[in-house]
């Protein structure tokens, strides 16, 4: 028998409400199994951003009309209420975005969000979640996690905000986790860091990795599958070395020539 895919998303269209009827996103599917990390590439606006809030049940449907199917290990998504899919997001699918900061509260310690965030998804006391996050924080390779504890999120670095949320995935153990562009904003050696990380969560928790990225080095080095995304649809969705090794679509080629190469006339 076939295994449930960890992600299943079929016909999804986004569209805006007001003004001319524009359509944003038109008819994207993905797959996602488990384990597995699927990438996603193309042009700025191209949809990225948009497929990851879709999935994430974060697109404002006062402007905007959402149209398909979104199965998570099986479940439609796009049925359940707000408050059901406010329990999904953190416990069952995890996010790591481009602005680390966003993602916390400026007002708050990490390591309090840290516990806070835990405790809504489990049963953990204050003392056993606080336990719990420093070692977690321990294994991102985060020096000194009792202070880091202690700090706000504008007295981290991005590269540091960046492995608090792995280290919070590894401890809620997700079975997806979205990844916007989760280094664009990071040095060489962080973005190595960081991409370790997720590599680990993926092959400590059995962790699926929706990816996001300009980088097609990033995608080369992390992805199994890649759909290549162009203005609102993909345009092409293989395997990594299908994809790099024999690109069939006009629009994926001119990516690959785009991208730097060593040694390369331009
Ligand atoms: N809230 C919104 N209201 C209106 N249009 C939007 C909204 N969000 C996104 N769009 C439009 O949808 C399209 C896709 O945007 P999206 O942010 O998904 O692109 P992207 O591929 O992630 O780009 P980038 O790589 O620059 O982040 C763009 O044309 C964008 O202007």
């Amino acid at each position: 028998m076939r295994e449930t895919n960890v992600l299943e998303v079929r016909g999804l269209r986004v569209g805006l409400k007001a003004g001319e009827p524009a359509e944003l996103l038109q008819s994207v599917g993905l797959s996602l199994g488990r384990g597995r990390v699927l990438g996603i590439v193309g042009e700025s606006g191209s949809g990225k951003s948009l497929t990851c809030s879709a999935i994430l049940g974060l697109l404002d449907t006062r402007s905007m009309t959402v149209e398909g199917s979104i199965r998570l290990n099986g479940r439609e998504l796009t049925d359940l209420p707000g408050r059901a899919l406010r329990r999904i997001r953190g416990k069952e699918i995890g996010c790591i975005m481009q602005n680390p900061m966003n993602a916390f509260t400026p007002v708050y310690t990490v390591g309090s969000q840290f516990v806070e965030t835990l405790r809504t998804h489990s049963r953990l006391s204050k003392a056993q979640a606080r336990e719990q996050a420093v070692r977690s924080l321990e294994s991102v390779n985060l020096p000194e996690p009792d202070k880091i504890m202690k700090r706000y999120p504008h007295q981290l670095s991005g590269g540091m905000l960046q492995r608090v949320m792995i280290a919070i995935c590894l401890c809620l153990r997700p079975d997806l986790v979205i990844a916007d562009e989760p280094t664009t904003a990071l040095d060489a050696v962080n973005q190595l860091q960081v991409l370790r990380e997720l590599e680990r969560l993926k092959t400590e928790c059995g962790t699926s990795v929706l990816l996001v990225s300009h980088d097609l080095g990033v995608i080369a080095q992390m992805a199994d599958e890649v759909a290549v995304m162009r203005k609102g649809e993909i345009v092409e969705y293989a395997g990594v070395h299908e994809l790099f090794d024999d690109p069939k679509h006009e629009y994926t080629r001119m990516l690959l020539q785009a991208r730097p190469r060593i040694g390369k006339e331009a």
